[in-house]
C-alpha cells in the first residue's frame, strides 16, 4: 500500500486493532500519542508531531522508511526509524535493545518514546489487553520504567506523569 499524502496515513493501520477487549482501531494510539505531545507536553515541533502519528507504521504495517522520507522528509523518517523495533529479533532482545538505545536517541525521538510509553501505560490502567495476566501488566511497567529512565531530562511534564504511574505500581524509575 502506498501513502499518497499525509491525509491517507490512517489507512496504514486500517485493518489493525488494539489488544483491548473491544479491539478498538489501532489508529487511536498514534493519534493519542500526538495529543499527549501537543496538549500535555506543549510540543509544537511539527516534525515530532508528524513522527508521533507515524511512529508505528514501519513496525506494524507495510510502510518503509524510504516511503516516509519521500512523503514527509528526512527528519520525520529518521525519528520514526529511531523508535522502530527490529521485529526480526526475538522479543526479549527487542525489549533489551529499547532499554539500551533509549539514552542515545535524538531529543525528538525521546519525546515520541516518552509519549508512546505514557499512552500505553495509561491504556494498561484502563483495561488489560486480551490474554495478558496481571503479572505481565506489572512486568510491562517494570520494563517501561527502565526505558523511561534513559529518556530523563527530555520533557518535565511527561516525565512527572510517567513517574506518578510508576509510583502507583510501586515501580522505581
Ligand atoms: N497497553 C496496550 N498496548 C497495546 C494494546 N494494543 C496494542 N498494544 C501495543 O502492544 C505493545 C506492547 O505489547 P508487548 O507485548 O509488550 O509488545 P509487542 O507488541 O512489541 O510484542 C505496544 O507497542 P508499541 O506502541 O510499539 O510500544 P512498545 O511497548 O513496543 O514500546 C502497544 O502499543 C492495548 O490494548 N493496550
Ligand atoms: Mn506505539
Amino acid at each position: 500500500m502506498q501513502i499518497r499524502g499525509p491525509h491517507q496515513l490512517k489507512r496504514k493501520h486500517k485493518n489493525q486493532r488494539r489488544k483491548d477487549p473491544e479491539a478498538t482501531p489501532y489508529i487511536n494510539h498514534p493519534i493519542g500519542v500526538g495529543r499527549i505531545l501537543s496538549y500535555e507536553g506543549g510540543i509544537t515541533d511539527i516534525e515530532v508531531l508528524q513522527a508521533a502519528l507515524l511512529h508505528d507504521t514501519v513496525e506494524d504495517t507495510d510502510t518503509s522508511i524510504a516511503e516516509l522520507e519521500a512523503v514527509f522528509g528526512q527528519t520525520v523518517a529518521r525519528i520514526v526509524q529511531e523508535v522502530t523495533d527490529d521485529k526480526t529479533l526475538p522479543k526479549q532482545e527487542r525489549k533489551r535493545q529499547q532499554v539500551e538505545h533509549a539514552p542515545h536517541c535524538s531529543h525528538q525521538a525521546k519525546l515520541v518514546k516518552l509519549a508512546d510509553k505514557l499512552y500505553n501505560l495509561r491504556d494498561l490502567n484502563r483495561c488489560t489487553p486480551t490474554g495478558w495476566t496481571e503479572e505481565r501488566v506489572q512486568e510491562y511497567f517494570v520494563w517501561a520504567a527502565q526505558v523511561v529512565r534513559g529518556l530523563r531530562g527530555t520533557n518535565q511534564t511527561l516525565e512527572i506523569k510517567l513517574q506518578q504511574l510508576f509510583k502507583q505500581r510501586g515501580v522505581e524509575m
